[in-house]
C-alpha cells in the first residue's frame, strides 16, 4: 500500500470540470513531482487531496484511509501538511514565533525549534526577525520549516521556487532535500530541472489528467517526452 493513493479523482470549480480523473501514488519516503503547464490542474490536485476543493468523485486514500468526505482539518490532523504557493507565514511574527505556532499541541516546542534550526541554519541566524522582513528565499525556508515541525508525514508543496532568483532557488532546493530526509514530499514545480533533480518520480498533468509518469532517473529536462507537455 502506498502512503497516498489518488484514484480517478474528478474535481470541479462550480460547473468547470478541472480534474478529469487523476490517478497517482506516493510511497512513503519518496519525493514525487507534479509537472505540467499553467492551469492544467496541479494546484487543484493538491487542493483535492486536502479536501479544500473536495472531489466530486474518485478516491483519495492516505495510509489506506479515505480522505474524500473528511474536513480539511481532519486531513491535516492525519499528518498531511500544505505549503501553499503564497507561503502563508505570519509576517508580523518573528521567525521563531512562526515555528512555535506550527508545533502541534502536546508536542515539544523545543524539539520543533531544534528540528527547524538544524534543518535550516539560516533561519537560526534570523530567529528574532519579523518573518515579513525576510527575503523571499528565507520566507520559503520558513514555510518549509513550519511544514516540517507540524508533525506531517506527507507535505504537499506548491511551486516552492516561484518568483525566486536562481541563487535562492538553489537554497530552497537544498532546504527541500533536507526536508525530504524527514518527510515524504509531493511537489508541484514548474522549474523542470529542479523538479527532476529533487524528485524520485514524476507525474505529468495535462488538461486535468495524468498523461505520463516515471522515474526521474529515466528522463532529462530537454526530453521531447516531457517538453511536449510543458512548452506553451
Ligand atoms: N477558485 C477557482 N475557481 C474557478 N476556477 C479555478 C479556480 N482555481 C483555479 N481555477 C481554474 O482551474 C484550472 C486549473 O487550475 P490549477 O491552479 O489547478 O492549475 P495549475 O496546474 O496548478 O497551474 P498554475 O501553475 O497556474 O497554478 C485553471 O483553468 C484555473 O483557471
Amino acid at each position: 500500500m502506498s502512503l497516498l493513493e489518488v484514484e480517478d479523482v474528478q474535481t470541479y470549480y462550480g460547473e468547470s470540470h478541472i480534474l478529469e480523473g487523476v490517478d497517482l501514488d506516493v510511497n512513503e519516503g519518496e519525493v514525487v513531482a507534479l509537472i505540467g503547464r499553467n492551469g492544467v490542474g496541479k494546484t487543484t490536485t493538491l487542493r483535492s487531496i486536502l479536501q479544500l476543493t473536495p472531489p466530486r468523485s474518485g478516491s483519495i486514500r492516505y495510509r489506506g484511509e479515505e480522505l474524500v468526505g473528511k474536513d480539511t482539518h481532519e486531513v491535516a490532523d492525519m499528518g498531511v501538511g500544505w505549503i501553499p504557493e503564497d507561503r502563508r507565514i505570519f509576517a508580523q511574527l518573528s521567525v521563531e514565533e512562526n515555528i512555535r505556532v506550527s508545533v502541534p499541541d502536546g508536542e515539544s516546542i523545543g524539539d520543533g525549534l531544534r528540528l527547524a534550526f538544524e534543518t535550516f541554519p539560516d533561519l537560526r541566524d534570523h530567529r528574532t526577525r519579523d518573518a515579513g522582513n525576510l527575503s523571499g528565499g528565507q520566507q520559503q525556508m520558513l514555510a518549509i520549516a513550519r511544514g516540517l515541525v507540524g508533525d506531517n508525514d506527507l507535505l504537499l508543496v506548491d511551486e516552492p521556487s516561484e518568483g525566486l532568483a536562481p541563487l535562492i532557488v538553489e537554497a530552497v532546493a537544498d532546504a527541500l532535500e533536507s526536508a525530504a530526509e524527514h518527510t515524504t514530499l509531493l511537489l508541484v514545480e514548474q522549474n523542470l530541472p529542479l523538479a527532476l533533480d529533487l524528485a524520485d518520480r514524476f507525474y505529468v498533468v495535462d488538461k486535468g489528467r495524468v498523461v505520463d509518469s516515471g522515474a526521474t532517473a529515466d528522463v532529462s529536462a530537454d526530453d521531447d517526452r516531457l517538453r511536449r507537455y510543458l512548452s506553451a
